[in-house]
């Protein structure tokens, strides 16, 4: 069994956690699948969780956006616990409505209580900001997996959330797709939405994580900032994994 290393995120453990994982622990067939996670989330920044194949990076992340809930241990938000509309999740594969992109984003403010004479102005802004103008008619399903994709994101973005929860958001995308969602990443973390990403490819926890958490069979195994934690990894699991080795 690794030994769990100590949580080193340098100095922005200064300033109090937003969010808590107070030793949590997460059954599944038995078994703990997620096993007495413990981890200081900071207010700012993107945290990226990164691991193997059943990891429990998932699961941590719906843990965190209270689609599920522990078996033992804690959750806790600085702040109490947040309206739903404050966490928005983004999935690998987007699940749209059967309408155009103009009527999914109407569909999200309205949903999210946008006052109807605000929402001309919000649906231009969100447009804009995906660079979804020209397709803002098109249904969304049709659409390539990057431009929904896009479309997922600024509906995330809709209902301006605290906590951005990312599980692989680029994993089916090439490099043109993939650079369009991180600049929309990029641009609301620096609007002051924390952000909190799954990702395999470590390029882009390169990119844009402040944090990493390396995860391993249920466990958190190493918590450091992302130039610490690519340079010097320091258990064995995560220089194997950072390497390309098969992690069994
Ligand atoms: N309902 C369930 N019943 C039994 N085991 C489950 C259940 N849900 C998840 N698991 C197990 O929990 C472990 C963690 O799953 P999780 O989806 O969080 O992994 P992950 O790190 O996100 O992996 P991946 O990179 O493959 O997406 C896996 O071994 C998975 O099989």
């Amino acid at each position: 069994m690794p030994e769990v290393l100590a949580i080193d995120f340098g100095d922005e453990k200064a300033s109090p956690p937003a969010i808590l994982l107070d030793d949590v622990v997460l059954e599944r067939g038995g078994k703990a699948v997620i096993d007495r996670l413990s981890l200081p989330l900071g207010p700012k920044g993107v945290t990226a969780f990164m691991g193997p194949n059943g990891a429990g990076k998932s699961l941590t992340l719906r843990l965190i956006a209270g689609l599920i809930a522990p078996t033992a241990g804690r959750i806790r938000f600085a702040e109490g616990v947040p309206l739903p509309q404050q966490i928005a999740l983004v999935f690998q594969k987007p699940v749209l409505l059967r309408r155009s992109v103009r009527a999914n984003l109407d569909h999200a403010l309205k949903t999210f209580g946008t006052p109807r004479r605000e929402r001309p102005a919000r649906l231009a802004d969100l447009l804009a900001l995906g660079q979804l103008e020209p397709l803002a008619e098109r249904p969304a399903r049709v659409l390539s997996g990057g431009e929904q994709q896009r479309v997922a994101m600024v509906r995330a973005l809709a209902a301006n959330p605290k906590y951005l929860l990312l599980d692989e958001p680029t994993a089916s995308l090439d490099p043109q797709a993939t650079a369009a969602i991180e600049t929309l990443v990029a641009r609301a973390v620096a609007a002051g939405v924390r952000v909190i990403l799954v990702t395999h490819d470590r390029g882009q926890a390169g990119r844009l994580a402040d944090d990493i958490c390396f995860l391993h069979k249920g466990r958190l195994l190493e918590a450091a900032p992302a130039a610490r934690f690519f340079q010097a990894p320091k258990t064995a699991e995560a220089k194997a994994y950072l390497a390309g080795d098969l992690l069994l």
